[in-house]
């Protein structure tokens, strides 16, 4: 399906908004770090946002290092960041 590419106003309100959140330098993308107190409560965070990212049919680009979970949002299919890409970071900030 056809989802339009975050205008530049658009992108500065929802960075405005998600402030734990940085711009990559191409900004077509948003990244944030995480920090758990051990394996077990990254992986169980990564679980939840498997989860609503997969009933939401938007998948994020991550990786995890024992606590650490590096999370970035960006929108293949307009190849920048879109509405979607909003919408779950919004779902994350709300879990940590
Ligand atoms: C066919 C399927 O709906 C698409 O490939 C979805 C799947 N997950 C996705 N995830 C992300 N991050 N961007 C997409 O454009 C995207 N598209």
């Amino acid at each position: 399906m056809a989802i339009a590419e975050l205008t530049d106003a658009e992108r500065d309100e929802a960075l405005g908004e998600l402030t734990d959140w940085t711009l990559r330098d191409d900004g077509k993308a948003i990244h944030r770090s995480f920090k758990f107190k051990d394996f077990n409560e990254a992986f169980g965070f990564m679980t939840r946002v498997a989860i609503t990212a997969d009933k939401q049919d938007h998948h994020p680009e991550w990786s995890n290092v024992y606590n650490r979970v590096e999370i970035t949002l960006t929108t293949h299919d307009c190849d920048g960041l879109s509405e979607r890409d909003v919408k779950l970071a919004r779902f994350i900030d709300g879990i940590v």
